[in-house]
């Protein structure tokens, strides 16, 4: 049970096992690979001891970071990219989210004010232009389920052909809402500027391209590819386990589904990232049970460029609002997680330490707790900071430079799927992207276009 759930929830899975932490330890440090069990005993720093032994958890923090060195080195890399959510407009109402807002709201009808929003394709195509210009390589792109959103018009038509499609398949015509957010593939064809790379479509996402229909998820990726896609974040993961899933997102697919959808995404030849949202209602359990199903995934098809744990900002969400948790992870549970993650995944290269989760210090922290990446620039974030979260929303290659540089680490400008890299000079005076398809190395805040002057 983390320190923040205010009841047991009556779990069938609870933090127990026939492991010594001792022995997990040496296993973890001989780099043999380790159960469930001994993940457990590492994330708790022993069952036989209530709480977190401050020296136990310092040897496993120690024996991830040494890890992290063996498998991937000194690096620390980071991705310039931006954050483009499409909509707000959700119908699935996951408990420990506050970035939805009701589709409803969103109907022309309504006279109920929201502070949410959808964007249309022409929207989303100047925004990623905007920010191709300033030099990303990537754009992210994750969005509500949006009941007007469909994979194509042949998905649409399909839709449509229902008797009642808003009962049965969640789907309501654009012209009944203020926006229109165009179909899945129009969004992804506007983003792709200059074949600036597009990471986006979760398995949650994928299910609702193709709700209604028996198309495959591998199916539905290939078409999103070919619409410009070209990998897919491994967020809607929360905890894998369905007893956590009830309580958290009895709306949401399951765990089968969502590796379900991720095998497609492989499948379809896109490389994914993996995450968990943990700090919750969950128990150190569960969160091993949950990288236990992603070490899995990852030995069947080992298209997982990344991990990343994403720490639950709880201050504006359902779950803190019924009282249901009283707070998010410790600083201690955060330290764990990472270096659990680092040694349990021992097929997974890059563990991310994600600054939006959780500001600079803690997150320069976490890179010696057995992460080696920093995430993105982002440009804009609207999960985190809808949620309660306080740490901004952009990072500039200068503020990289001087984090990395600062705990004696090398800062490296990434592509996406971790395949092409630069290290910076850390000598010269100012630092910016070179990688994305207008990226020249000038800072990108100097190349944002200025609205006064723009003149479309
Ligand atoms: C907001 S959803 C958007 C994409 C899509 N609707 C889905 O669920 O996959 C993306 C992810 O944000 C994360 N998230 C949402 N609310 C959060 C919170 N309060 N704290 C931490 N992460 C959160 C969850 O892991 C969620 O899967
Ligand atoms: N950790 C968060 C991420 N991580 C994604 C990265 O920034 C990047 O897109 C990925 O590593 C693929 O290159 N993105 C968010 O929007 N919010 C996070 O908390
Ligand atoms: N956008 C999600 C997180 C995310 C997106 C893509 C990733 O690869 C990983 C995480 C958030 O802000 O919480
Ligand atoms: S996590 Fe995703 S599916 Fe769940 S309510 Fe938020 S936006 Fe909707």
């Amino acid at each position: 049970m983390t320190g923040a759930a205010r009841d047991d929830f009556g779990f069938d899975h609870v933090p127990e096992t026939d492991q010594s932490f001792e022995n997990a330890l040496e296993k973890a440090r001989a780099g043999e690979r380790l159960t469930i069990a001994d993940g457990v005993e590492l994330m708790t720093t022993g069952t036989d001891t209530d709480g977190i032994d401050p020296v136990r958890k310092e040897l496993v923090l120690e024996a991830a970071d040494r890890r992290r060195a063996e498998m991937v080195g000194d690096d620390v890399t980071f991705v310039a990219n931006l954050n483009n959510n499409v909509t707000t407009a959700c119908t699935t109402g996951c408990l420990f989210c506050n970035f939805k807002n009701t589709a409803h709201l969103f109907e022309s009808d309504s006279d109920v004010d929201h502070q949410g929003f959808t964007k249309t394709p022409a929207e989303s195509r100047d925004i990623v232009s905007d920010a191709v210009e300033m030099g990303i390589y990537e754009v992210t792109s994750v969005s509500g389920l949006h009941p007007a959103l469909v994979l194509d018009e042949e998905h649409r038509e399909i839709l449509q052909s229902y008797d009642n499609p808003a009962a049965e398949v969640n789907y309501k015509p654009p012209d009944v809402y203020d926006a229109d957010p165009g179909t899945y593939a129009e969004q992804l064809a506007a983003m792709s500027v200059d074949g600036v790379h597009v990471h986006s479509m979760t398995p949650e996402e994928a299910h609702h391209a193709k709700r209604g229909t028996d198309w495959s998820y591998e199916e539905v990726y290939r078409r999103l590819a070919d619409a410009g896609l070209d990998s897919a974040p491994g967020t809607a993961a929360e905890i894998l386990v369905p007893e956590v899933r009830d309580v958290i997102c009895p709306g949401k697919i399951g765990t089968d589904e969502w590796v379900a959808g991720m095998e497609g995404a492989m499948e379809a030849g896109l490389d994914v990232t993996a995450t968990i949202m943990y700090g919750h209602v969950e128990n150190e359990m569960h969160r091993v049970m949950h990288l236990d199903v992603v070490r899995d995934l990852q030995d069947r098809h080992g298209g997982i460029t990344e991990f990343v744990p994403l720490s639950f900002v709880y201050q504006n969400t359902p779950l803190y609002d019924r009282g249901l948790v009283s707070g998010g992870a410790s600083d201690a549970e955060d330290e764990l997680m990472i270096a659990v993650s680092r040694l349990y995944l021992d097929n997974v290269e890059h563990i991310q330490s994600s600054w939006v989760k959780f500001g600079n210090a803690k997150a320069l922290k976490l890179l010696n707790c057995g992460a080696d990446d920093l995430m993105g620039t982002i440009l804009s974030e609207e999960i985190t900071k809808r949620a309660g979260g306080e740490y901004g929303e952009f990072r500039s290659f200068d503020d990289y430079v001087e984090m990395i540089s600062a705990i004696g680490r090398r800062p490296v400008e990434r592509s996406t799927d971790y395949r092409t890299r630069r290290p910076l000079n850390v000598d010269d005076d100012h630092h910016g992207p070179m990688l994305g398809p207008r990226a020249d190395g000038t800072p990108m805040l100097e190349r944002r276009r200025d609205p006064a002057t723009a003149d479309d």
